[in-house]
């Protein structure tokens, strides 16, 4: 097979793989044990159903692309032995049916960056608020979320036992997006969605400042932007530096490729190369119409608490003044203290996702 369906064929190993973490995690909640752990604190919490759901994405999808970097949300030990039935290799057909975009066909393995949250709405699901629940699996190419897989393992799980559990919704851009009925939301209304379980005033100020006619607070972020590309809201505002480039990577794709948009708070893109920091220090604002209308809405006292990844002209100014070199991913905290701009390194401890060293052929800085 040719080099030009790269892109087509990590889409569609990224659905078998979806399709088998589901199952997983559907099997953790049946043995009753959820093995639950806080990460950085109560409102950061981990499940068996992470863990393993993130070890069958990752171990798939790596044997099948080695050259390809891989960041998954948990911290697992790279060295531990993932059981046979975890990887799947088989290309989901459907995917497969599908001509791939004549733009990427030049896309080589080193120029794409894989972002995997094995489990989006972790507090939802200890609360037993299942359809909250979605594992996804982003696909960026030169920085920038090209493809994405939305897998919903409980969808349909209160329709009766002979309506199909999950369901897979996956998009490519410049080709659509597929696995769900499009609605347009209700012309008369400004119905707006944000966090559930991470909320604060700034949140709920953002929400406000948008004129919502009524607010929908649920759980994960790819539950939120299905529930825009369903119709049943008409924009998902977020003002938090909470949600990490794995929430927003497969999201963001569906969304575009059906003509939406998801930025930062500020109406400036996330960025999705290898090197960017994890946190979205930009806070999220996803819309299907009128992105622009909510990004003017966002009050100047709020936007001042965000940064967006793409650092400003004055940043790049006040850098070049001091004779460094910039990269994406810099905060200004960084900038003034004169710190490593690049990686990781400027992520504070607890946001910081380490280079799984087994899944990445990277050379690292
Ligand atoms: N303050 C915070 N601390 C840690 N994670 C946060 C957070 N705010 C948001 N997130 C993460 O962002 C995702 C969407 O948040 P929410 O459901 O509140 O809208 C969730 O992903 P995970 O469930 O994969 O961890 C959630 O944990
Ligand atoms: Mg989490
Ligand atoms: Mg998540
Ligand atoms: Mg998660």
């Amino acid at each position: 097979m040719s080099q030009r369906d790269l892109l087509l064929r990590i889409v569609a190993a990224s659905v078998t793989a979806s399709r088998k973490a589901a199952e997983i995690v559907r099997g953790v909640l049946k043995s009753g044990d959820l093995g639950i752990v806080e990460k950085t604190g109560k409102n950061d919490l981990q499940t068996e159903a992470d863990r393993a759901a993130q070890r069958c994405i990752v171990a798939s999808l790596h044997k099948q692309f080695p050259k390809v970097a891989i960041f998954g949300e948990e911290s697992l030990d790279p060295m531990e032995k993932i059981p046979d039935d975890y990887v799947t290799k088989d290309l989901d057909p459907d995917v497969m049916s599908k001509v791939c975009p004549e733009i990427y066909k030049n896309v080589t393995d080193d120029q794409i960056v894989i972002w995997v949250d094995p489990l989006d709405g972790t507090a939802e699901f200890t609360q037993g608020l299942l359809d909250h629940v979605t594992v996804l699996i982003g696909i960026a190419v030169n920085g920038e979320a090209k493809a994405g897989v939305i897998y919903q393992p409980w969808y349909n799980y209160e329709a009766g036992p002979e309506a199909e559990m999950g369901r897979c919704i996956w998009g490519l851009i410049g080709l659509g997006s597929f696995g769900f009925t499009r609605q347009v939301p209700p012309a008369d209304k400004n119905l707006i969605t944000t966090t559930r379980s991470h909320s604060d005033w700034i949140v709920t100020e953002a929400v406000n400042s948008c004129e919502p006619s009524e607010i929908v607070r649920v759980g994960g972020a790819g539950h939120k932007v299905l529930l825009l590309i369903e119709g049943k809201v008409h924009a998902y505002v977020f003002a938090s530096k909470g949600c990490k480039k794995w929430d927003t990577c497969a999201p963001e794709a569906v969304l575009h490729a059906i003509g939406g948009r998801l930025t930062d708070l500020l109406g400036k893109p996330i960025l999705y190369h290898e090197k960017v920091q994890r946190k979205n220090a930009g806070g999220v604002l996803a819309t299907l119409y009128s992105h622009q209308w909510y990004v003017d809405k966002i009050p100047q006292e709020i936007r001042e608490n965000f940064v967006s990844d793409t650092p400003s002209e004055e940043m790049l100014q006040l850098k070049q003044q001091q004779g460094a070199s910039v990269a994406a991913g810099g905060d200004s905290s960084a900038a003034s203290t004169g710190a490593n701009w690049e990686g990781s390194s400027v992520d504070p401890p607890e946001y910081t996702q380490k280079t799984d060293e087994k899944f990445s052929s990277k050379p690292k800085i």
